[in-house]
């Protein structure tokens, strides 16, 4: 999709109720004017690929607000993904449980889909991150899940928080696991033709 010139009178509507994204956009000065959160259904399609499929739930999350002349809307959806499978946030610790003993010693792939609109123009990316999980015994599984902290949380866990200590690695992009690539979300914003170098001047 072509890029819009700069329009400083743009306001910024964030379509998410996650509250590591409003962080992230306020790390690099974005302070939305409104928070929109969309309901959608999340539930992967039969054989659907991770990387397809957050993709298409960050379009649809794009499609699903309403917004108003002079709006631009972001929206992400992050998957983990082991090989084929999609690990999205578990319903319940024992979902959570079985997510990290599947992710124990093993590498996985985070995809953070975003996708920003303006009226009916939607411009879209995907950052894949590899990372790295350090072998979990029981203890260690369970001592995080009774934090509470997998809840919300694609695969069952968040780098941000205790579960960092699991992770040694990873390749790509630390926003992106968190839940929003920040240089991709801004390239996309500055595309669409919201001044984001106005707000990190
Ligand atoms: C892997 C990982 C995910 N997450 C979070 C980011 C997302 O909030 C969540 C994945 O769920 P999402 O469906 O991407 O987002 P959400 O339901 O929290 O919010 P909304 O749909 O309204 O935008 O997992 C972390 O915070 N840290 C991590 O390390």
């Amino acid at each position: 999709m072509s890029a819009q010139p700069p329009d400083a009178g743009l306001r910024l509507v964030l379509g998410s109720a996650s509250p590591r994204r409003r962080e992230l956009l306020a790390q690099i000065g974005l302070v939305p004017q409104d928070v929109r959160p969309p309901d959608i259904d999340e539930t992967p399609r039969h054989g659907e690929l991770p990387r397809a499929y957050a993709r298409r739930i960050a379009e649809q999350k794009a499609r699903a607000v309403t917004l108003d002349e002079g709006e631009v809307l972001l929206c992400a959806d992050t998957t983990v993904a082991l090989g084929r499978r999609i690990m999205g946030k578990p319903v319940d610790a024992a979902q959570a449980a079985s997510f990290l003993h599947l992710l124990s010693g093993r590498r996985h792939t985070v995809i953070t889909a975003v996708a920003v609109r303006r009226g009916e123009r939607l411009w879209t990316r995907e950052v894949e991150t590899a990372v790295k999980m350090k072998r979990l015994s029981n203890p260690e599984v369970n001592a995080y899940l009774a934090t509470g902290d997998w809840q919300g949380k694609a695969g069952g866990y968040a780098i941000q928080g205790p579960a960092g200590a699991f992770i040694p690695w990873i390749n790509g992009s630390f926003t992106g696991v968190v839940g929003l690539p920040l240089a991709e979300a801004a390239g996309l914003l500055t595309a669409a033709g919201y001044p984001v170098h106005g707000a990190t001047a």
